[in-house]
């Protein structure tokens, strides 16, 4: 599967203002966003794709998957202010300074939707538990989202069964039940 670092896509403006030590700001994430949603449309067409980088707010997130919501996952790469910091202090050749990460984490809004994962592992560790939680298969399915679907849908979530769901198309009711119920997961 092709693998992308977001940090390529940064236009030079953006590379220059963090070099200078200076955080971007909402203005200069925007651009660099819908290239890396487009990136990743034009390879949904085809086998898909891995891209790694700072989705730190909800709202980025929303900007990277306009149009694949349905077929996009979230891995979070979780770790301490202090690990990272670290980390980044013993990395060579990288225009990016430990400086800068206190304003990330400032910002950071964790995603609620995603598989998370503890950077403390090895990264072979890492890729087998994203395998595994990709691959994971759903223990119900439910067709049909009215009164009772919803309901035992949402208990079945609740108590931690991954449920595969299929609603017919009425618009703003079975719709938004299930992105409820998804944003909930
Ligand atoms: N699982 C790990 N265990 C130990 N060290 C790691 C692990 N993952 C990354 N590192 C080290 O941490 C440093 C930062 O990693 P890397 O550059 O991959 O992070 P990044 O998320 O791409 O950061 P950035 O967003 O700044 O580009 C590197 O020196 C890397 O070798
Ligand atoms: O949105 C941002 O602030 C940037 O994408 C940064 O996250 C850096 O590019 C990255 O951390 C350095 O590798």
């Amino acid at each position: 599967m092709p693998f992308f670092d977001g940090d390529d896509y940064h236009p030079e403006s953006n590379v220059l203002k963090m070099s200078k030590g200076q955080p971007l700001n909402d203005e200069d994430r925007i651009g660099w966003l819908k290239t890396l949603n487009e990136l990743a449309i034009n390879q949904s067409k085809n086998k898909g794709c891995v891209i790694v980088c700072s989705a730190l707010k909800e709202f980025y997130r929303d900007i990277l998957t306009v149009d694949i919501q349905n077929n996009s996952k979230w891995v979070f790469l979780h770790g301490s202010f202090n690990q990272i910091t670290d980390r980044i202090n013993n990395r060579e050749g990288h225009f990016m300074s430990s400086d800068l990460l206190k304003s990330q984490f400032d910002i950071l809004e964790e995603p609620k939707n995603a598989i998370k994962i503890d950077i403390s592992l090895t990264p072979n560790k890492i890729v087998e538990v994203i395998e595994k939680e990709l691959l994971k298969k759903s223990e119900f399915g439910l067709f049909g989202l009215g009164v009772m679907g919803k309901n035992i849908s949402r208990n079945l979530a609740n108590k931690g069964f991954n449920v595969s769901l299929f609603n017919r198309h009425v618009v703003g009711l079975e719709e938004n039940v299930a992105i409820n119920l998804k944003m909930n997961l």
